[in-house]
């Protein structure tokens, strides 16, 4: 057996998209948001997807999530990948409004059966990581947008999972805000060896994942297409 092939029996593959389309909509009405996209997802990949604004990539994020279902093709996730193992930290606002910072960040592993004090630690570690932990008891509607959208990283983070999925996570932030929640993102993904997919219109973050692939008018272009 090569070195490559090697390689490639240790990285399991998280999720494979065949030929998958969405729409929303239907009939005349209807909007194709993603038109056959073929992908495959493996533990510790590092995947930037790039395009104009509405070219489909939130979209596209959301079939690789499980959050809409393919209207022609599949997405299918390995069988070892629980409902936890998921993070999405979505673009626009995400918080519970109720919930402070903390317990926002706490939420999805209270919910995956943590004690309230394992919770805590990590979502405090998170939130320090992102830059935003002496928010931690403000509500979401006494931060700012761009604090909120590091908040929102942290509760994924927090969670820990194999497939983290960030749709434009730096959209709101400064340039150095930026740099410092995709390198949280970036060193998360290496210390758990999940695989990470960031959607982005800079191309200064797209140049820090490994493999880039564009998208446009709904198609993802394969990486020979891909400028
Ligand atoms: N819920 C919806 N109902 C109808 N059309 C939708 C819906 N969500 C997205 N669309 C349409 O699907 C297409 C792709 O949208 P999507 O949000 O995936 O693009 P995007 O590349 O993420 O854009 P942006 O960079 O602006 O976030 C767009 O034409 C959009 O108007």
């Amino acid at each position: 057996m090569s070195a490559d092939e090697t390689l490639a029996t240790c990285s399991e593959t998280l999720v494979t998209c065949r030929d998958a389309a969405l729409a929303f909509g239907r009939g005349a009405q209807a909007v194709v948001a993603v038109h056959g996209a073929n992908l495959k997802i493996r533990a510790g990949d590092r995947l930037a997807v790039v395009g104009p604004s509405g070219s489909g990539k939130s979209s596209l994020l959301y079939l690789l999530a499980g959050l809409e279902r393919p209207i022609s093709g599949d997405v299918t996730w390995t069988g070892s990948l629980g409902a936890y193992d998921i993070g999405l930290v979505f673009q626009g606002d995400s918080l519970i409004p109720a919930l402070s910072v903390l317990e926002n960040a706490c939420l999805p592993l209270v919910l995956a059966g943590r004690t309230e004090t394992e919770a805590q630690e990590a979502a405090r570690a998170a939130l320090d990581r992102v830059g935003v932990v002496d928010l931690a008891e403000r509500l979401p509607e006494e931060i700012s947008g761009g604090q909120a959208q590091r908040a929102a990283a942290a509760r994924v983070l927090a969670q820990a999972p194999r497939l983290i999925l960030a749709d434009e996570p730096t959209g709101r932030l400064d340039h150095a805000t930026g740099a410092r929640v995709l390198d949280a993102l970036l060193t998360a993904a290496d210390h758990t060896g999940a695989a990470l997919v960031v959607t982005t219109h800079d191309p200064a973050v797209a140049a820090r994942l490994t493999v880039r692939r564009s998208m446009r008018a709904g198609r993802l272009l394969t990486p020979e297409e891909t400028p």
